[in-house]
C-alpha cells in the first residue's frame, strides 16, 4: 500500500461520513430523525444521531487500519461488530446499525476495487457480501424475522445483489434530478422518492408489516409526481411525516441508503453534478424549481 492509495481510500471514508450527515439533515424525512423531529422514533434524538457520525467516523478509519494492515474480511468484520457495540452502548438504541454494515462493505470494496470504476466496485460489493454471509452467524434480528417472515430480501440480498437500490436507483434519481430540476434539494428529495419506491425495507416490515412498505411505495410516487409537477413537496413530506408518527411507521433502510448515496455521490464527484464522466458540466440553477430557494 502506497501513500496516494491510503489518502484515496481516506478520502472516500470521509466521504461515507458526510454523506451520513447529508442524509440525517435533509428535512422534512418521513418516519425518519431530521433538523425538524425525530419521527417515528422516540428513541432517537438529533444529537445522539450526531453522535453517531463520530462513531462511524472513527469505524471506517479503524477499517481502514485493518485493510492496510492487511487483514483479512473476519477482521473487518470484527470492528464492524464493534461498531454496533459501541452505538449501542454509548446512544442506547440503535442509530445507524444498516448504515456500519453498507458504508464499511462499500468502503472495504472501494479498497479491493482499486480504481474508481462503478461496474468493478458493484462486483467487487457482491464478491465480498458473498463471502461475509457465507462465514457469519446468524442471529435473531428484527431484519431477520422479517426476511423470514415476508419472504423478503432486506440489507441481506441488497448487499448480494451487489447494492442495486444505491447503483441503479439512488444514484441515477439523483443525478436525473440535478439535470431536471438543477437543485440540490429537488434532487435529494427525488432520490429519496425513487428509494421509498424501491427498497424492501425490513424496518417498515417490521412496524407495519405488507400494508406499511405498500405505503411507503404508494408515498414515494405521490412525492415524486409533487416534485415534477411543481406541487407543495415540503408540505406533503410534513404531513406524510405527521401521519408516520401517529401509525409507527419509518424507513430505516430507506434512510441508510439515501446517505450511502451522498456518500458514493460526494467520493465521486458527483454531488454537484459536475464531475465524474456523464455529469461534467455544471448544472443550471432555477430558484423557481429549486425547493430550498422556496
Ligand atoms: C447484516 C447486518 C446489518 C444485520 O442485518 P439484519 O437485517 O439481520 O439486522 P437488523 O437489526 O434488522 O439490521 C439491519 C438494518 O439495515 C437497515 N435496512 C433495513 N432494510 C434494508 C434494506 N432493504 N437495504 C438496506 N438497509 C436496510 C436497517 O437500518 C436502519 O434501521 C435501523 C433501525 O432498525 P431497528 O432497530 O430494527 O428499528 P426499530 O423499529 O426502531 O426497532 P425496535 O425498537 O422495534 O426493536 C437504523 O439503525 C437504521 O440504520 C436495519 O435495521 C449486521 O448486523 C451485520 O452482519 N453486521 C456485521 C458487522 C458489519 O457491519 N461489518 C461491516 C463490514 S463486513
Ligand atoms: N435519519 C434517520 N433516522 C432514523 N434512522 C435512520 N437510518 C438512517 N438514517 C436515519
Amino acid at each position: 500500500m502506497n501513500s496516494a492509495q491510503l489518502f484515496e481510500i481516506e478520502l472516500f471514508a470521509q466521504s461515507l461520513v458526510k454523506g451520513a450527515a447529508l442524509g440525517l439533515y435533509l428535512t422534512p424525512k418521513p418516519g425518519l430523525v431530521d433538523m425538524a423531529d425525530a419521527g417515528a422514533h422516540p428513541d432517537l434524538t438529533l444529537a445522539k444521531m450526531e453522535h453517531s457520525l463520530e462513531i462511524i467516523d472513527d469505524y471506517l478509519a479503524e477499517l481502514i487500519r485493518s485493510l492496510s494492515d492487511g487483514e483479512r474480511l473476519l477482521c473487518q468484520a470484527v470492528v464492524g461488530r464493534r461498531a454496533e457495540q459501541v452505538m449501542l452502548e454509548e446512544c442506547g438504541t440503535n442509530t445507524l446499525k444498516g448504515y456500519i454494515f453498507l458504508s464499511g462493505l462499500l468502503l472495504i470494496a472501494r479498497w479491493h476495487a482499486g480504481a474508481n470504476n462503478q461496474e468493478r466496485l458493484r462486483q467487487t460489493v457482491a464478491r465480498l457480501a458473498e463471502e461475509y454471509f457465507a462465514i457469519r452467524g446468524e442471529e435473531e434480528t428484527n431484519g431477520r424475522t422479517a426476511r423470514r417472515r415476508f419472504r423478503t430480501g432486506g440489507i441481506v440480498q441488497e448487499a448480494l445483489a451487489g447494492l442495486p437500490a444505491l447503483f441503479d436507483c439512488a444514484v441515477p434519481a439523483y443525478l436525473e434530478g440535478i439535470g431536471r430540476f438543477g437543485c440540490f434539494t429537488t434532487a435529494s428529495f427525488f432520490m429519496l422518492a425513487r428509494l421509498m419506491q424501491t427498497v424492501e425495507d425490513t424496518t417498515t416490515l417490521h412496524r407495519g408489516g405488507t400494508m406499511g412498505l405498500a405505503r411507503l411505495r404508494r408515498d414515494g410516487q405521490s412525492l415524486e409526481r409533487a416534485i415534477t409537477g411543481q406541487g407543495d413537496v415540503i408540505g406533503l413530506l410534513t404531513v406524510l411525516n405527521d401521519e408516520y408518527v401517529r401509525m409507527n411507521l419509518t424507513m430505516g433502510g430507506v434512510g441508510d441508503l439515501l446517505c450511502l448515496a451522498y456518500g458514493y455521490l460526494t467520493a465521486s464527484g458527483q454531488l454537484m453534478g459536475d464531475a465524474g464522466g456523464a455529469h461534467r458540466s455544471k448544472p443550471q440553477i432555477s430558484r423557481r424549481r429549486c425547493l430550498a430557494g422556496n
